[in-house]
């Protein structure tokens, strides 16, 4: 049995950022992660006039429930989707005039629902280039709060930012979503708000926040639950190997821990305790269809060991996919058939064939990380894969390459 620590949350990490920066006194993260996104999101609030302490293992955080310390600031974003929607909506809180821009496929993918409601709330901002995207200015004056209503139906990540901004209004916030994918995004953030002093109801679709404010506490990180799918697909796929996750167990927030949900519907064996999760290859892996719309990120995962399984692997309703660090169901697709896979897709759905991959085969990453780390999947059993950009994987997991190896070679 393997055992291995995955670095932190990428998800719960930002938010954590988000409510310490808003909450009043001095907040301790334990075990953050340290990413590209996450360093980002940190840098940003340094940028704002927050003060972010960073030493190995624990980041620190003064709280200015009053909002950014300065009064101007420009503000990049990089590639991560909660800093470029997280962070403009805090500021919104505060007042000053903010400029944010962000990589050239963070200024791609879409932002008008939460700039939309922004609006609605009375927030002055404008869109630089294109009407809905990055760069974007935002002149602060408080926000009153009030009643919205929100379509989350492309991303949960405008209702988390709203959310986390109802306890900083005059008045608190209602939120009624119309569609919403990526709901157990949503059960985290109510949770870590919770964790930070919200008072936070939902009452079928609509979300109610109060105008508490945020109090400041130490918060331990969890495990990466998405991180960790690459490490379980490897030990479901290879005969005679289990891997264990410390940290990521009953209790864990990460909605994404039921992609061994998913291993264990093609026959995985799976074990879940308080302490952490064990997959071990049972040496069966079936076909499936599975529909993945709460747990997307994970959808590349599983396209790239579906070849290996006895039947065809069809995903369903992941068209926010599309819109993500590339177009993931084009990417995977692209990749699988460059391994000489018989791959079929449609708006929101891809179907994948039992099959040998055969190398040598460059995988085109698109920048994006997820790519890379699924593919690194296939290549345990494909000899001759490479990556066109192994770098990208520092988004989330800047030491993801030594670290898979040395699973890959630890029998
Ligand atoms: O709130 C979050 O931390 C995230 C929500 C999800 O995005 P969508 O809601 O856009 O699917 C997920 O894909 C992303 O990696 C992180
Ligand atoms: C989609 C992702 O990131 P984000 O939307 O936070 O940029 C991801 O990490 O897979």
């Amino acid at each position: 049995m393997t055992v291995i620590d995955i670095p932190g949350s990428k998800s719960v990490t930002a938010r954590a950022l988000f409510l310490a920066a808003a909450a009043e006194g001095t907040t301790t993260l334990l075990g953050p992660l340290v990413s590209d996104d996450t360093e980002g999101f940190a840098e940003g609030l340094t940028a704002l006039g927050y003060a972010v302490r960073r030493e190995p293992g624990a980041w620190h955080i003064e709280g200015r429930p009053a909002g950014p310390g300065a009064d101007t600031a420009d503000v990049y974003c990089r590639d991560g989707a909660t800093t470029a929607r997280f962070l403009p909506t805090l500021a919104a809180a505060g007042h000053g005039t903010y400029l944010f821009d962000a990589s050239a496929q963070m200024r791609r993918r879409p932002l008008a629902p939460l700039t939309n409601a922004l609006r609605t709330l009375g927030v002055d901002l404008r869109h630089g280039e294109k009407e809905g995207h990055h760069p974007l200015d935002v002149h602060a004056r408080g926000v009153k709060g009030g009643a919205l209503t929100l379509d989350a139906g492309q991303s949960s990540q405008y209702l988390t930012a709203l959310l986390m901004l109802g306890p900083l209004t005059a008045e608190g916030l209602d939120i009624t979503v119309t569609d919403l994918v990526s709901e157990p995004y949503v059960e985290i953030t109510l949770a870590m708000m919770r964790a930070f002093g919200a008072d936070v109801r939902q009452e079928g679709r609509t979300y109610r926040v109060a105008p508490t404010g945020y109090r400041a506490r130490t918060y331990g990180i969890e495990p990466d639950a998405s991180t960790a799918s690459y490490f379980f697909a490897a030990a479901a796929l290879e005969p005679g190997r289990s891997v264990t996750v410390p940290g990521l167990g009953t209790g864990a927030l990460q909605g994404d821990l039921a992609f061994v949900d998913v291993l264990r519907r093609m026959g995985a064996a799976v074990e879940i305790t308080d302490a952490g999760t064990t997959v071990r290859s049972t040496g069966t892996l079936r076909g499936l269809t599975v529909n993945m719309r709460d747990i997307s990120d994970t959808m590349p995962t599983l396209a790239a060991l579906a070849p290996f399984a006895e039947g065809p692997v069809r995903i369903e309703d992941v068209a926010n996919t599309r819109v993500k660090e590339c177009d993931r169901l084009d990417a995977c697709a692209e990749n699988l058939r460059r391994l000489g896979i018989t791959v079929h897709t449609g708006p929101d759905w891809i179907e994948i064939h039992p099959g040998t991959p055969t190398g040598p085969a460059e995988i085109a990453t698109h920048g994006d990380h997820r790519i890379v780390m699924s593919f690194a999947v296939t290549a345990l059993r494909t000899p001759g894969i490479t990556f066109d950009d192994p770098g990208c994987v520092k988004k989330t997991f800047p030491d993801f390459h030594r670290v898979f190896d040395t699973f890959a070679h630890t029998p």
